[in-house]
């Protein structure tokens, strides 16, 4: 029988994340930054499998030999960065229109809804998505597969670095420099503003969840992106019961994706 294999790239505001399937499976997933104007040039020209290996480091053991130009479908919110791919021989660009969900608005991320839709498909619905990325986004699905609404914020690395470089004495802190929760009222700059960004982003996220249980009682809450598993470790230390229900899942839109186009 024959294998065939497909990219899936999606485009996110800092970084790429890429998956490779060979025929149904999810077979290796990673992530990279942006590539060059030049690299996505040489891939749409060569589309082989040795300049993917280069450009987003696939794996070069494959059980299989790729097709030849290797398929690519891509999602992306970035619609910079989309252009450039326009020329790749075998491209399949997901839009809103291949989200099976009803009632979505027109200028809804395609990241959001595809995420909504592979949470759905994957763990049930109704469902409610954290998307902890960039943005750190809330994104609901009722059980008749109707879009329901969300919000978008600022995430965690973006709140530490609107402070660090929109202020004239605030340093620049990353995510992921505490393991446990700072005291609220905090005796240095640092602390400070880890409180501040930490504790105020768990309240916001406990404040949707529970508004999403009182409509959805019983309903999943799923959390994906760069920073769930270290927002989901706090939430632990701050509102243990919450913290119990939520499930990470980092594959979301890969599996949305798949559910869609891959069949
Ligand atoms: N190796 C890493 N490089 C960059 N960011 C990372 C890394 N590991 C975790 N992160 C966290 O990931 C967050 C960004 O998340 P993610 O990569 O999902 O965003 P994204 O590419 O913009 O995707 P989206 O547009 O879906 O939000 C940052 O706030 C950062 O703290
Ligand atoms: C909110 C982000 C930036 C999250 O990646 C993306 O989904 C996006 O650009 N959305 C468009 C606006 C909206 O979803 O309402
Ligand atoms: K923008």
């Amino acid at each position: 029988m024959n294998n065939h294999s497909s990219i899936v790239l999606i485009i996110g505001n800092s970084r790429l994340h890429w998956a490779l399937f060979i025929d149904k499976t999810l077979y290796s997933t990673g992530d990279i930054f942006h590539l060059s104007a030049s690299i996505i040039q040489q891939l749409a020209q060569c589309p082989t499998l040795d300049n993917w290996l280069t450009a987003i480091s696939l794996p070069n053991n494959l059980p299989i030999i790729p097709d030849y130009p290797i398929p690519l479908i891509l999602a992306s919110v970035v619609p910079s960065q989309t252009a450039l791919w326009q020329s790749y021989p075998h491209l399949r660009l997901i839009t809103l229109e291949d989200v099976p969900l009803e009632r979505m608005y027109p200028t809804l991320g395609i990241d959001r809804a595809l995420a909504v839709w592979g949470a759905g498909i994957t763990w049930g619905f109704p469902t409610l998505v954290i998307d902890a990325g960039t943005a750190l986004t809330f994104t609901g699905a009722d059980n008749h597969q109707c879009f329901v609404g969300g919000a978008i914020l600022p995430g965690l690395g973006l709140q530490f670095a609107s402070l660090g470089q929109e202020t004239g004495q605030l340093p620049l802190l990353k995510p992921g420099l505490m393991i446990s929760l700072p005291l609220h009222f905090a005796m240095n700059t640092s602390d400070a503003i880890q409180s501040g960004v930490i504790y105020t982003l768990l309240s916001g996220i406990k404040d949707f969840i529970e508004a999403w249980w009182r409509l959805f009682p019983g309903s999943q809450v799923v959390m994906t992106g760069g920073d769930s598993n270290l927002l989901k470790t706090y939430l632990y230390q701050q509102v243990p019961d919450i913290a119990e229900r939520l499930i990470v899942d980092n594959y979301l839109i890969f599996q949305g994706i798949g559910n869609i186009v891959i069949r």
